[in-house]
């Protein structure tokens, strides 16, 4: 049963497992754990069912759901010193799905040595590449794109699965821009072609994949929560925000968490109810460790400020936020039409999405980025004079590179006239650190978000040579009489020299939207971090943490294969343990 308003909930209702957040973290963990008939699930998402935009269903509109909209939690960072002082725009989903129902759809698997790394850092060998390849294939279903057109070599079918809950598929509707990119991995040997990029050696170009099946979006509510809304033993209540996790008892010293307390506003009602098994909090990297401290769990000089007694000290709680650095360099091109050309024509708007309301194919079937590459910087670099290499390992990306048919600025609105280009330099290794911390114990107050990009000597010296290796990517042979000039209007044109370029950078650049870290895993044992290698939360019963914070380092990839990753695992961890 899915509920409105927690007044609706029958008060003879107990839960085995209650689970909070609806994203990819907390769709998988309530699919399982509710797959076993006697297990009682209640998942509670402070976003509403996603019929209050359709919109997030059509793959090409993704960029309109985010930021400053109903089903974002608007959140801004602060004053961040690496971008000059610039605050930015820090989306997160606010509906069933979480950020997997306003994500980008981008489908990637990071290197091996990602995963192997988490193993090592954690003592758990469950969490290497190895362990958790088969989980992986197991959550993709992969199907044709939308316009169904042939996609042999496009893609290595079969390292994916074809059973799996998240439908996923190469990009649709092949352009000129598509051939350009790849007749410059002919042309110019420092970027090769990768059939799959999500091979485990993600290093190359390739077509991109994205969690879009039959034209449409698949969130973790489209894939797992969905088809199976008729489970009675799985309830569903929305618009409703937990605000703490509340200690029920102790063992031989140990506080016991299977409370939570939720509301509607700050206002109240606040209700109560106890798991009789566990708590999973999966409200992301964002609200997860905001929960833990409001709850008393959390580095305690920051708790004592807002008058929360701190019942679980764990500094960690909230720190070392990786995240990554996109920065969208914009070309302007000799072409007729471009998606700039929809977004400025209201009848094309119009039709195109009728198409897609009607066949699911055309344009708006398909994501609006296209191929997608990762590369390193070079091993003789002079950063590594004084820096250790903070990649997981000789196969893992430094830097990603990303192409749109279409203007894309984060500081700079589209031009109303022109055909652009939009050839993103992200940084996905980074060595900055951010946080979150509490700003009020009011739980209906946003956090305060600290993603720490461009403090660090390697992360400006890998976004700078990420826009150089952009830059001699564009200057091939094979983009000559289209790429007419790098755009003035961000300062991109005027980026020459190093410094130049990173003034660049740190005026323009913004986030992928990929925050992990603030609950990160540790080995058993240690006095570092936040959630053991189970997930559950340090000193405590019956908590345990399944989302994006708990990553140690930031995935080399879009995470959300990663999250679901995690999540499955988790659910089977759970499972076992009855
Ligand atoms: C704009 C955008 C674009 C992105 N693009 C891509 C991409 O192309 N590819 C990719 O791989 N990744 C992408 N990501 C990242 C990816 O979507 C996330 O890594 C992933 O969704 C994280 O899953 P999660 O379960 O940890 O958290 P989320 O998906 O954020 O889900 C958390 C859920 O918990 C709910 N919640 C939070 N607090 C509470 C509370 N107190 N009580 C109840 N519920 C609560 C939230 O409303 C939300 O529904 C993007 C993210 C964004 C925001």
């Amino acid at each position: 049963t899915v509920y409105t308003d927690p007044s609706q909930l029958p008060a003879f209702k107990k839960y085995d497992y209650i689970v909070v957040g609806a994203g990819p973290g907390g769709s998988v963990v309530a699919n399982r754990l509710s797959a076993k008939s006697s297990n009682k699930v209640l998942l509670i998402e402070a976003g509403s069912t996603t019929d209050i935009d359709p919109t997030i269903d059509v793959p090409f509109l993704c960029t309109g759901l985010a930021p400053n909209t109903i089903v974002d939690w608007n959140y801004t960072t602060v004053p961040l010193p690496g971008l000059n002082g610039r605050s930015i725009a820090y989306p997160r989903g606010k509906v069933m799905g979480g950020s997997s129902s306003i994500n980008y759809m981008v489908w990637t698997r990071g290197p091996t040595s990602d995963f192997d790394r988490f193993a090592a850092v954690t003592g758990d060998r469950g969490w290497s590449w190895e362990a958790v390849s088969q989980i992986g294939k197991n959550i993709e279903n992969l199907v044709p794109p939308a316009d169904g057109h042939n996609t042999a070599g496009q893609i290595i079918p079969s390292i994916h699965g074809t059973n799996g809950p998240v439908q996923i598929s190469v990009q649709g509707y092949p352009t000129d821009l598509d051939s350009r990119v790849f007749a410059t991995t002919r042309e110019l040997p420092e970027f090769p072609f990768n059939e799959d990029t999500s091979s485990g050696n993600p290093l190359g170009i390739s077509w991109s994949q994205f969690s879009v099946g039959g034209g449409i979006r698949y969130s973790s509510y489209v894939a797992y929560i969905q088809p199976i809304l008729s489970r009675p033993n799985l309830d569903i209540l929305v618009n409703t925000q937990v605000t703490k996790v509340i200690k029920t008892g102790t063992v031989r010293g140990v506080p016991i968490f299977t409370g939570v307390q939720f509301a509607t506003s700050a206002a109240g009602p606040f209700h109560t109810l106890t798991a009789t098994t566990e708590v999973i909090l999966s409200a992301g990297a964002i609200n997860t460790p905001q929960i833990l401290m409001l709850s008393g769990i959390g580095p305690s000089a920051q708790l004592s400020k807002f008058g929360i007694k701190t019942l679980v000290n764990l500094p960690d709680v909230g720190q070392h936020l990786q995240d990554h650095v996109v920065l969208p360099n914009v070309f302007t091109v000799n072409a007729t039409f471009t998606q700039d050309d929809i977004a400025r024509n209201a009848t094309l708007i119009a039709e195109d999405y009728e198409q897609w309301a009607l066949y699911k194919t055309g344009q708006f079937a398909t994501a609006p980025t296209a191929e997608i590459g990762w590369g390193r910087i070079p091993a003789n670099s002079a950063i590594y004079r004084t820096v250790d290499d903070p990649s997981s390992g000789p196969h893992a990306p430094h830097f990603e590179l990303q192409w749109a048919e279409a203007f894309a600025s984060f500081v700079q609105p589209t031009p109303a006239t022109g055909h652009y280009l939009m050839f993103s330099s992200n940084l996905v290794s980074p060595t900055s650190r951010g946080s979150v911390t509490l700003t009020s114990s009011n739980p209906f107050a946003f956090p305060s978000i600290d993603t720490g990009f461009l403090t660090s000597a390697f992360d400006i010296f890998a976004i700078t040579e990420a826009v150089k290796a952009a830059k001699r990517f564009m200057a091939a042979p094979a983009w000559k009489g289209y790429v007419t000039g790098r755009y003035e209007g961000t300062g991109f044109a005027d980026a020459n020299t190093d410094a130049e370029i990173a003034e660049y950078a740190r005026n323009n650049a913004a986030t992928v939207f990929h925050p992990t870290g603030t609950a990160m895993m540790s080995p058993y044992g240690a006095n570092h971090g936040v959630t053991n290698p189970d997930l559950t939360v340090k000193n405590t019963l019956g908590l345990r943490v399944v989302d994006a914070s708990v990553f140690p380092y930031v995935p080399a990839a879009h995470p959300q294969f990663h999250v679901y990753v995690i999540a499955e695992r988790a659910a089977q961890l759970i499972l076992e343990n009855l």
